[in-house]
């Protein structure tokens, strides 16, 4: 793969600094992986807010948005209750991970330093709201919500 040619300045603030940076795990990763402070036992269907150790400075014109890792919700249920979580540029907190144990039957450990969630630095605009009375006509008009196919190899 090439070399990245454009990256954000992000600051952040290690809030622990027992953790290392978050980081991407190979060049040309999207998520920046986001490691647990503490240790958390999720039984089944339990939900806990995993503190990260991070604060970030989100640049304007940008969010950060916490997502899961694949790789926990395929092997264990794991996943982040409120995928994707929305951290403002205007916060200076740390971030922290709503992470949820979906599994039906097996505990979930989390340990220090664990990587269970990720980052992501996504461009972002803010809206000016122009009221109108009437919007501009479409070829999908006011139809949604599957109205053009249900699933499957024909469209359902
Ligand atoms: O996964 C997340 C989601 C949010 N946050 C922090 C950063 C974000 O800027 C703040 C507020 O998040 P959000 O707007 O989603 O929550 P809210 O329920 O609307 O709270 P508020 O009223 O504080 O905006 O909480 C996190 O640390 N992790
Ligand atoms: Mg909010």
């Amino acid at each position: 793969m090439r070399e990245l040619t454009s990256a954000v300045d992000l600051a952040v603030r290690r809030l622990d600094p027992g953790l290392p940076l978050p980081a991407y795990a190979h060049p040309g990763d999207a998520g920046l992986d986001l490691r647990a402070t503490a240790d958390h036992t999720l039984e089944p269907g339990q939900r806990a807010l995993v503190g990260t150790g991070m604060a970030f400075e989100i640049p304007p014109g940008y969010v950060g948005s916490v997502h899961p890792r694949s790789g926990l919700a395929a092997r264990h249920g794991v996943t982040v209750l409120n995928a994707p979580g929305t951290v403002d540029s205007g916060y200076r907190g740390e971030v922290k991970v709503n992470l949820v144990n979906l599994d039906p039957t097996q505990p979930f450990h989390v340990r220090r330093g664990d990587r269970v969630a990720q980052l992501l630095l996504i461009p972002v605009a803010t809206a000016r709201l122009v009221e109108v009375d009437v919007l501009s006509e479409t070829a999908r008009g006011d139809t949604g919500h599957g109205d053009s196919g249900g699933f499957g190899p024909h469209g359902g």
